[in-house]
Parts: C-alpha cells; sequence; structure tokens
C-alpha cells in the first residue's frame, strides 16, 4: 500500500493548490513505492492492556484519587486507535500509561501491559515503541532532512551504514510527503519554515526513523485545523498500514472525515471506558442505548457532549446519564468481548506462539560515545544558524564594548584615572557576566529538547551537559576576544601583548562561570521568568560581595565566609586588578616645586609617583596568587556543571 501524498507546498494549508500541488504529489507517489523494510513490523501482532488502574493522591483533599479506572483494549497491528474523551477524561493517563511512561505526578499504576499476549517490560517497549509528544520538540534551526538524520544518528545502533540511515531518512521523507521540504528549516521565530501540518509530519517522522513497531501519539493534531488534521492522520494511517504497525493516538475532537480514519475508538470518560470498538459502530452503540445520534452531526463531537462532564443544560442530569453510560459499557457484550479476546492471546501465547518471543529478543544499543558528539554536531549548527542562540548576545556583547569603551575612554596613568579604571574592571566583569542572562532562552529550548528526547531513550543528562558545555567555549571565547579588543585599547589598559592576553583569559572565564550558572539556575526552574529572576539575583549577589562595591576588611563576616569565597565575579575583579595594576605607575598630582599630593602612599611617591602595586595594597589583593585564582575559577565552573548534571539527572520533566 503506498501512502498518500498530501499537500508538498511550503505553506501546506490547501488541497487546492493546482499544478504545482498536483505535480509534487505524483512525484511523492512515485517515491512512495519505495519498499520501506526496515519499517515493517513483524514482531508486535497485538498490544492489549488488561484491568489498567491508575490512583493518584487528590490536589485538594489529599485522599487517594481514580484516575484511570480498569480499562482494557486490543489493538491489532496495522490498526490505528483513538484515544478520545473530553479535557480532563484521561487521555494522556492512559496513553503515558501504555508507553510505560509516568502517568501522572505520583501516580501509582495497576494492570498488564501484553504484547502478542505476553506482559511487556518497560526497557523492551522502549526499544519496540516511540512517542511523539503534542509540543513536537523540533529544533526551529535545522532543516527537514537534518531534523531525520540527527535523529537517525541519535537513536540508530553504529552499525547501520551511513548509507543506510540516509536511505531510511529519504524513504521516510518521501513516505510522509516532504521531499520537496528536505532543505527547508523547520522555522524560527524569526524565519519563517514549515506549516504546522508539516511540523506534525515531521515530528512523526522522525520518531519513526528508529522503526518503533508500536507508536503512540498525543495529540497528533492540536492546534491544526480540519483540514491538516485529516492530512495528518491520514499519512499515520497509511503508514501504519503500509507496515503494520500499532498506532495509538490521543485526539480532541476530529472532524467527520478524521474520525472515520480511525480503525477503532477508544472512548473515556472521567477516566472510564464509555466505548471501545469501531468509530463507526459508536452511532448504533449508542442509539441502542437510548442516545440519538443525528445524521447530519459530527459524531466526534456529539459523543464528546454526551460525556463531557462541565457542559451542564438546564434539566440535563450530566451525572446520572454518564453514570449510565459507564455502567452500559461494563455490562455490554462488546466490553465482554474485549476481555475474552485478551484472555485469549493471553492463553495463545503460553501454547502456540502469537509472533517472536519479545521477552529473548536483543536490542542494539547506541555507543555512548556516539550521542554526544551527534548532540555537539547538531548544537553546532544551531549555534551558527540560530542568531538567538549566540547571535544576539555578540552584537550585545560589542554594544556593550563600544558603549564602556567610549566612557571610558582613553583614560591616562595621571592619579584621577586610576578610580575610573578600576571601576571601567568591575563594570566590565561583572556587567559580562549578567548579561548572560541572554543564554537563558536558548538553554531553556535546548533543555525541552533534552527532556523529550531522553523521555524517548535517545540521550541521557552526562550526553547533553558534555555536549551544552564544549559548545559554548568557542563562542564565548569569542565574545571574549572581541569584546577586549574594542574595550581594551578604547579605555588604554596595560598596552602590551601578555596583559591584553591575561584580561582575554579572565574575561573567558567569567563568561563561562556565568552560562555554567545559567545552566544551573535554569536546570533547577525551567521557567522562563523565575530562571531570569533567580539568576539575575545571582548575579546582583556576586556584585554586592565580590569586593569592590564593600572592601573585603569591611565586608561583615556573613557574606564574607558564605559568598565571598565562592563568588566567581571576584576572583576575575582582582585577577584583572593585579594584571592592569602590578608593573604600572601612575602620576601624583602638583610638581617637583610645590611638592606632591599622591592618592596612594607608595616607595615613588617622593618623585610625584604612585606603583600600581600600592593600589593592590589599598584592595589587600596579592600578586603571584593568580594561577590559584584560575584554579578556584575551574573549580567553580565544573562545580556549577557537575550540581546542573545531577539536577537535570534528577528533575525529568
Ligand atoms: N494529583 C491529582 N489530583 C487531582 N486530580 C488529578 C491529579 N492528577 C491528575 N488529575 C486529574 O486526572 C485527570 C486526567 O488527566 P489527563 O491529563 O489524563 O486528561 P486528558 O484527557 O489528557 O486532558 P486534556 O485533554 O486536557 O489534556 C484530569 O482531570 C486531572 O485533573
Amino acid at each position: 500500500m503506498r501512502a498518500p501524498s498530501m499537500d508538498t507546498s511550503t505553506n501546506g494549508s490547501s488541497h487546492a493548490n493546482g499544478a504545482a500541488f498536483e505535480e509534487g504529489k505524483h512525484k511523492d507517489l512515485e517515491l512512495n513505492s519505495i519498499p520501506s523494510a526496515h519499517l515493517i513490523n513483524d514482531i508486535v501482532q497485538s498490544f492489549g492492556w488488561q484491568g489498567m488502574n491508575v490512583t493518584v493522591k487528590d490536589r485538594l483533599t489529599k485522599q487517594p484519587l481514580s484516575i484511570l479506572s480498569d480499562a482494557n483494549g486490543l489493538v491489532k497491528a496495522g490498526e490505528l486507535i483513538a484515544i478520545m474523551g473530553p479535557s480532563g477524561s484521561g487521555k494522556t493517563t492512559l496513553l503515558n500509561t501504555l508507553s510505560h511512561r509516568a502517568a501522572a505526578a505520583g501516580a501509582t499504576t495497576r494492570g498488564d501491559i501484553l504484547t502478542n499476549g505476553q506482559p511487556i517490560e518497560w526497557q523492551h517497549l522502549r526499544h519496540l515503541s516511540a512517542y511523539v509528544e503534542q509540543e513536537d520538540a523540533l529544533i526551529g534551526s535545522l532543516t527537514v532532512r537534518e531534523t531525520m538524520d540527527f535523529a537517525a544518528r541519535l537513536a540508530l545502533a553504529p552499525s547501520i551504514t551511513k548509507k543506510d540511515r540516509l536511505a531510511r531518512v529519504d524513504d521516510l521523507l518521501s513516505s510522509f510527503g516532504m521531499v520537496g521540504q528536505a532543505h527547508t528549516i523547520v522555522g524560527t521565530p524569526i524565519k519563517k519554515g514549515l506549516s504546522g501540518g508539516q511540523k506534525k509530519r515531521l515530528g512523526v517522522a522522525s520518531r519513526l526513523v528508529t522503526d518503533p513497531k508500536i507508536l503512540f501519539l498525543d495529540e497528533p493534531t492540536s492546534g491544526l485545523d480540519s483540514a491538516l488534521s485529516y492530512e495528518v492522520i491520514n499519512y499515520i494511517k497509511a503508514i501504519g498500514k503500509k507496515n503494520n504497525l500499532v498506532i495509538i493516538a490521543s485526539i480532541h475532537q476530529p472532524s467527520t472525515t478524521t474520525f472515520e480514519l480511525f480503525d477503532r475508538l477508544c472512548l473515556l470518560s472521567k477516566g472510564k471506558t464509555c466505548y471501545f470498538g469501531p468509530p463507526m459502530a459508536a452511532r448504533q452503540y449508542f442509539n441502542a442505548l437510548g442516545y440519538q445520534m443525528p445524521l447530519e452531526i459530527n459524531p466526534a463531537e456529539y459523543l464528546l457532549d454526551l460525556i463531557n462532564t462541565e457542559i451542564v443544560r438546564e434539566g440535563d442530569d450530566v451525572k446520572a446519564r454518564i453514570e449510565h453510560i459507564h455502567e452500559a459499557w461494563d455490562n455490554s457484550p462488546d466490553a465482554h468481548a474485549i476481555k475474552n479476546d485478551l484472555e485469549m492471546v493471553v492463553s495463545h501465547s503460553k501454547t502456540d506462539k502469537a509472533g517472536p518471543d519479545i521477552i529473548k529478543m536483543k536490542f542494539p544499543h547506541q555507543n555512548a560515545f556516539i550521542v554526544p558528539l551527534v548532540l555537539l554536531h547538531r548544537a553546532w549548527i544551531k549555534s551558527y544558524r540560530d542568531v538567538v542562540a549566540y547571535g544576539i548576545r555578540v552584537v550585545m556583547y560589542l554594544g556593550l564594548a563600544i558603549l564602556m569603551g567610549t566612557v571610558f575612554l582613553r583614560l591616562s596613568t595621571s592619579q584621577t584615572d586610576i578610580q575610573p579604571f578600576i571601576n571601567a574592571i568591575f563594570f566590565g566583569s561583572s556587567f559580562m557576566s549578567f548579561m548572560a542572562i541572554a543564554y537563558v532562552p536558548a538553554f531553556l529550548e535546548d533543555r525541552a529538547t533534552f527532556v523529550k528526547e531522553r523521555a524517548n531513550g535517545l540521550c541521557g543528562p552526562f550526553a547533553f551537559t558534555i555536549a551544552n558545555f564544549l559548545i559554548g567555549l568557542p563562542y564565548l571565547f569569542f565574545i571574549a576576544i572581541l569584546f577586549s579588543v574594542v574595550e581594551y585599547f578604547l579605555s588604554n589598559f596595560r598596552p602590551t601583548f601578555s596583559a591584553f592576553m591575561m584580561w582575554v583569559m579572565w574575561l573567558f572565564l567569567d563568561l563561562v562561570a556565568a552560562e555554567s550558572l545559567i545552566v544551573l539556575v535554569s536546570s533547577i526552574f525551567p521557567v522562563f521568568v523565575v530562571s531570569l529572576a533567580v539568576a539575575a539575583f545571582a548575579n546582583g549577589l556576586w556584585m554586592c560581595v565580590d569586593g569592590f562595591l564593600v572592601p573585603m576588611a569591611t565586608l561583615n563576616v556573613f557574606w564574607k565566609y558564605v559568598f565571598h569565597y565562592i563568588d566567581y565575579q571576584a576572583y576575575v575583579f582582582q585577577g584583572m586588578l593585579v594584571n592592569e595594576f602590578e608593573s604600572r605607575v601612575f602620576d601624583c598630582a602638583g610638581n617637583a616645586h610645590t611638592g606632591y599630593q599622591c592618592m596612594y602612599p607608595s616607595d615613588l611617591a617622593p618623585i610625584g609617583k604612585i606603583r600600581g602595586t600600592a593600589i593592590l595594597e589599598a584592595f589587600n589583593y596579592h600578586t603571584g596568587l593568580e594561577s590559584e585564582w584560575v584554579g578556584i575559577m575551574v573549580g567553580i565552573i565544573l562545580g556549577y556543571r557537575v550540581l546542573g548534571y545531577l539536577v537535570l539527572v534528577i528533575k525529568k520533566t
């Protein structure tokens, strides 16, 4: 069977794009004839669930609350099933339970999940299935083909050659009618890419690259109009039929034509089954119960209205009606037939084999060293294509360098410029660090992708942490150089190459530490406004205790001993101060005749000079400790990264 080809236009919104559409359609239909042998499911012949119950601790009463009760179901290979119900009816709970994900926060789950009539371990189910989230985890700056290829590289065992991998990618692109968009980017807030429907198709296609035999889809049509919803489900159905896959999708309110595409309907209300069977037979079933479904109405709309607890019309006893529907289903011959079918597949699995023995199957593992490299490669492409990630920050830092360089313009070695030099060092280092908060949105986006990929078993926190850390280094080094080239010379800091390079090093360490802090804070609080506020607060704190605003001798002991010594900005400030003043000499006011007035006493006072070290002494800073301070900086950076990693390990959503 061939997958149908729908829209191949960029906006993807209509069936009526004339000649271009027709041409694209034929092209895709031709390509669809390429056999996708790797996708064909000859492992899972049936997927069932028996007596599934989910209980949570009620948020209000703190008592056990059942959010899914005694759900039973059986889906055969090649079938597409819709889990439908009003909002809060338990669709996501059931889908998550079936895919061995956390059903709900703190939920207790009971029941059996059966493949070919045998209970399946979660590790096996992970290998045999894929889960497509409602919110896609696509990276906007990658092209369609890159998205598919990176998904394949993350998931497929290294034994699969590049040629085979790309063949799979191209095969899936043609199956989903996306050959025409292969080199189009997914789309960023700044650069438009795919339409909503194409993004959904890509989301599904990128999960199919691992050859899952069971596909879970969480509201694959959310945010799409009815024409695009139909198109997306039609593609999914065609792929499923062609490759004999088990596909389970939660769906909110499909149009009549989309509703009819499903092979089975699981209708839920308040966590209980109202109907399970062919969608087309639902009319007859509910008519027999006394709920006459008008012929001209969208059946999905009618059914959802019928079982929606939130819609209360005058004189309408919703509670009684839903109780009646639940009870009628529990006692119906159809419900008993499903239970019997489940018992039959279970007993068959014990006698004659109803498919390969999944328990004994060995699945190839991804090489642990390859994952960070693939993530690094992907992050690299994203970093230079997506201006939000680093581009905006580069421009911002350049602007800051010009601002500072022109405010602290060509400072001299007169003693009146000593304080402006100190201020420029404090402001430059602390403000550069502060502005790392501009990294929060980009990190949160990467984290969201990571969370979804981890849930699909594609990568772990270690690989993500390594890739995230390494990808930032060249950019931060570039920013440090760019800022310094402008600011250092405009402000007239100590004009030697070695002093310049030391300055660059301190700034680089400052930026790396600031970015590591952002990663830690945003991992703990993955909400934009919260992590922005916390990171800004932390930076304010580091500025207050770094030794510039209040000298160490007068800073109270709490701030000094609890925070100052772990304040990376303090080491940057003192490192830059030592770099600037350790071998510079400044001029006092006055002259040899009238006498000199020196702001800092030093051994050069008789000749009207101030030795730079006298300024350092006023701050109680000593020279020759730089390597120790660099070591502490590296320790702080690693500390932030390790803590960030641990947070990612613990916090899974
Ligand atoms: N701790 C809890 N306390 C009380 N109710 C809870 C708790 N956890 C989950 N629920 C309820 O369980 C029900 C099932 O939620 P679920 O997300 O599965 O519904 P859904 O059908 O997917 O809804 P939607 O279409 O809105 O996504 C909801 O009514 C939800 O409020």
